[in-house]
């Protein structure tokens, strides 16, 4: 029963392992995502409704491997158009896991509100004995319905944590605690009700320069990762298919092999953006002109962002500027 005093939250289903459904209860790792729609979800978390005046609607249906940019665009529009009425308080978002720190990371880039956002998936589906997505969805509810998470940026909801948009990534598989940030999550949320520890420092949703309402396409910028024995195929072959930035995955500090050093130095010199991120765990922490000379080269470095984020931060930043050191300067804001 709608009431005046209850916050109302819409809940945008856009598919993944928290709509997933598998043969038995003993299949956590073995199902099928993106099964169950947005309705059932709600109906089978009656409680819910003591949180707040629930209403779903199903964006999409899919796992969140396949996601496109297309589909970023289309759910980041449909979170503005609500994002803007005045009958709604909050917003959560229900994701696959696997691409869910890229689409988080991107609304809390491109949303000019500060009512909450926040994003949800689960580990193991529904049909699963010990399923995560029930409590998770519950949290994001009463998360997305609270004062306290106003202006705070996208937030992300899983194991009782509530985690920046930005920072949190997957970093483990199978395991209910697969989403963490290197810099701790911010808060928690346990029986409906949530406690903060600290906030974002970095520019998100309000504060931000870009606007989901001014971009109209997202360029092309890949990612190329790189072990001992690389070599340039992989950043020619991105190149060669009209990427605007080349995430290059380095080893420890965003280090680039000397066998690869000269075709970045060239395709920079056609105008590719070179990225330099890290492939160590938690997205490392690159700094300019340290391994690589970044400045003469022309160079950006992603810092903390682990190469998917990168690649998000890069295709909303090159829809403003081709400038590298306004690039760079975006790198260090957001
Ligand atoms: N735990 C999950 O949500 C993973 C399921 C699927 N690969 C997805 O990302 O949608």
């Amino acid at each position: 029963q709608e009431t005046a005093t209850k916050p109302n939250v819409i809940i945008l289903a856009t598919g993944g392992t928290i709509a997933g459904a598998g043969a038995s209860a003993a299949n956590s790792a073995t199902y099928t995502a993106a099964k169950v729609g947005i309705d059932q979800l709600i109906a089978g978390v009656p409680e819910l409704s003591q949180l707040a005046n629930v209403r779903g609607e199903q964006v999409m249906q899919i796992a969140s491997e396949s996601i496109t940019n297309d589909n970023l665009l289309q759910l980041g529009r449909r979170v503005a158009e609500l994002a803007d009425s005045k009958d709604v308080d909050g917003i959560v978002i229900t994701h696959g896991t696997d691409t869910l720190e890229e689409t988080a990371y991107f609304l809390n880039l491109v949303e000019k509100t500060d009512k909450p956002i926040v994003v949800v998936g689960s580990m193991r589906p529904g049909t699963a004995m010990s399923a995560d997505g029930m409590l998770n969805l519950y949290n994001a509810v009463a998360v997305a319905g609270s004062k306290e998470a106003r202006g705070k940026g996208v937030l992300v909801t899983m194991n009782d944590e509530i985690q920046s948009g930005r920072d949190v990534s997957k970093m483990m598989n199978i395991k209910t605690e697969a989403f963490k940030s290197p810099w701790g999550p911010l808060g928690m949320v346990v029986e409906g009700k949530s406690y903060w520890f600290r906030l974002p420092a970095k520019r998100h949703t309000m504060d931000s320069e870009f606007d989901i309402k001014n971009i109209k396409s997202l360029p092309n910028v890949g990612i190329a990762y790189s072990y001992g024995n690389v070599d340039d195929t992989a950043y020619k072959a991105l190149a060669q298919s009209g990427a605007k930035a080349i995430i290059h995955v380095g080893t420890g500090n965003g280090s680039v092999s000397s066998r690869v050093v000269p075709t970045l130095q060239a395709l920079r010199k056609d105008g590719v953006q070179i990225i330099r991120s890290s492939h160590v765990n938690n997205g490392g922490f690159v700094l300019r002109n340290a391994e690589q000379p970044d400045d003469k080269n022309d160079w950006v470095v992603a810092h903390d962002l682990n190469p998917q984020k990168a690649r998000i931060l890069a295709m909303v930043a090159l829809t403003k500027t081709q400038d590298s050191k306004e690039l760079q300067r975006m790198f260090w804001e957001y």
